[in-house]
């Protein structure tokens, strides 16, 4: 089985998949991490130098490489991605799939944000909490209808990575 984690950005996608992979003894893949590994450059260097466009294709593609798979996967997507190129049908459409939305408020998400902006180019050059607020409100607005179609929604709010774990492992199974 292939179990995709899916959320806004620092909802716990790549944190959390890590720490499930060893529960589960599945392999884990973050698709930034192997769009970084296969560009040879930062999620934030492939943004400069080549564009989100070209990062969407890079995305595009290596989730479908990935979801051809036939071994257990944690793969851990990035905020974006089921929002562009008919990505959530992809995953919703392949075999042996089981999609995961880890959901967050706007404050929860804004207050973890502000602190962990440096590495997310869409969101870097945010400085205050209320401007933080601002955006992700209008962001997850245009998102949320993608992430809704995850089979499986469990919340993040006030809770510790290993209770999180334990939600998704009730769903699961
Ligand atoms: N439930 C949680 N409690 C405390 N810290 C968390 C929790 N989930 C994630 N984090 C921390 O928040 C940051 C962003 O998480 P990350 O896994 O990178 O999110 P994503 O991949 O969804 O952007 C990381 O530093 C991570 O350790
Ligand atoms: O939300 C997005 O569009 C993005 C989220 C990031 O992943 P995380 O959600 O793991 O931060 C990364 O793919 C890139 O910076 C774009
Ligand atoms: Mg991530």
């Amino acid at each position: 089985m292939i179990i995709v984690l899916i959320g806004y950005m620092a909802s716990g996608k790549t944190s959390i998949g890590k720490k499930l992979k060893d529960k589960l003894n599945y392999n884990f893949i973050d698709l930034d991490d192997l769009i970084e590994e296969k560009e040879d450059m930062s999620v934030t260097n492939v943004f400069k130098t080549k564009g989100e466009v070209y990062f969407r294709k890079q995305e595009a593609y290596y989730l479908k490489e990935v979801l051809k798979s036939k071994e257990d996967i944690i793969l851990s997507v990035g905020g974006g991605t089921p929002c562009y190129s008919n990505n959530m049908n992809t995953i919703l459409e392949a075999p042996h799939v089981k999609s995961i939305y880890l959901k967050a408020t706007i404050p929860t998400l804004a207050e973890k944000l502000l602190r962990k902006k440096a590495k997310r180019p869409l969101i870097a050059h945010i400085k205050t909490l209320e401007e933080m607020t601002e955006f992700i409100g209008k962001h997850l607005f245009e998102r949320i209808s993608f992430y809704n179609q995850a089979e499986i929604h469990v919340s993040i709010d006030g809770k510790e990575k290993d209770d999180i774990i334990e939600d998704i492992l009730l769903e699961l199974f």
